[in-house]
C-alpha cells in the first residue's frame, strides 16, 4: 500500500536551531494519525514542515507515492490542507465567509463556486446565513467550522490539523472533534494532527507518534496509549501528567 504521507529522515533548521533532527513517519491512506509531545518537541514544525511553511534542510516527504520538491505547487494544497490552531489569526476578520470560501476557489481556478460554497457550508454544519457574514462576528466554534470549510472546499484528501481545537471551550471542542471525525468518515480524508492533549489524539487517532526535543521517541497505537502499553519514560512521564484524561482499560 502506498503511504498517504511518508516523511523520511526530515530535517529542519531555523538559524542554528534544529528544531527537527531527522525525523520519519508513514501515515497510510484514510488512517488519523496523531503527534504529542511537550511544548516546543517539533510537532508544528514537522506539519509545516510537510506544508512547505518550514525550511527542510535534509530528508524527504512524499504524498501518495510522490516525493516532494522544495516549494509546493497548486497540485499539493489541492491534495493537501491545513486547519491551525487559532480561527482568529487565520481567517481575516474583515472578510465574509462567503469571501473566505470564494478565495481558494479563485486561486485554483475552480468554477463550480456556488455549488461548493452550499456544500462546504452545510457538511460542517452551518446554515446559508453564515454566507455573508463576517469573520469577526463568528464564535471561536463558528470560526474554527469556516476554517473547516475553507480547508475541505479544494476535496483534498489528506487534513494536516494543528491543535484544531485547542482554543475552544470544552463543550464547542467536542463538537468541532466530532465534525471532523464525521468528515473523514465521509470523506475517507487521512489526517495527521498535532495535540497537546492525549485524550483528544485517543479519541481521534488510531496511531501515533511521541515526539521530543526535535525527535521522535516512539510509535503507538490508540490501544497502547489507553494501557499504558509504552516503552519509554518520557510517553510515561506525559501519560501521567495527562491522568485523569486518559482512560486506562
Ligand atoms: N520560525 C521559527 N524560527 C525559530 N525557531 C522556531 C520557529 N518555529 C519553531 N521554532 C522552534 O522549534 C521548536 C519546535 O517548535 P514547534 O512549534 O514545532 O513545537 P511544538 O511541539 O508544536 O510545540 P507547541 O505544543 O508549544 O506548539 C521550538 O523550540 C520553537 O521555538
Amino acid at each position: 500500500m502506498t503511504a498517504a504521507l511518508l516523511a523520511e529522515k526530515v530535517e529542519v533548521v531555523f538559524d542554528q536551531f534544529r528544531a527537527l533532527k531527522g525525523v520519519s513517519v508513514e501515515v497510510h491512506p484514510g488512517e488519523s494519525f496523531g503527534l504529542v509531545g511537550e511544548s516546543g518537541s517539533g510537532k508544528s514544525t514537522l506539519l509545516r514542515a510537510i506544508a512547505g511553511l518550514a525550511p527542510v534542510a535534509s530528508g524527504s516527504i512524499t504524498v501518495t507515492g510522490k516525493p516532494l520538491g522544495r516549494r509546493r505547487d497548486k497540485a499539493f494544497y489541492r491534495q493537501v490542507q491545513m486547519v491551525f490552531q487559532d480561527p482568529y489569526g487565520s481567517l481575516h476578520p474583515r472578510q465574509t465567509v462567503d469571501r473566505l470560501l470564494q478565495e481558494p476557489l479563485a486561486v485554483h481556478g475552480i468554477g463550480d463556486s456556488e455549488t461548493r460554497i452550499r456544500r462546504a457550508l452545510e457538511e460542517v454544519g452551518l446554515s446559508s446565513g453564515f454566507r455573508f457574514r463576517y469573520s469577526h462576528q463568528l464564535s471561536g466554534g463558528q470560526r474554527q467550522r469556516v476554517a473547516i470549510a475553507r480547508a475541505l472546499i479544494l476535496e483534498p484528501s489528506i487534513l494536516l490539523l494543528d491543535e484544531p481545537t485547542s482554543a475552544l471551550d470544552a463543550s464547542v471542542q467536542a463538537e468541532v472533534l466530532n465534525l471532523l471525525e464525521q468528515v473523514r468518515r465521509d470523506r475517507k480524508l487521512t489526517y495527521l494532527m498535532v495535540s497537546h492533549d492525549l485524550a483528544v489524539i485517543n479519541h481521534m487517532c488510531e496511531r501515533l507518534m511521541v515526539m521530543q526535543n526535535g525527535e521522535s521517541v516512539e510509535q503507538l497505537t490508540a490501544a497502547d496509549l489507553v494501557s499504558h502499553n509504552v516503552a519509554q519514560d518520557y510517553t510515561r512521564r506525559l501519560l501521567k501528567a495527562s491522568e485523569g484524561f486518559v482512560r486506562v482499560g
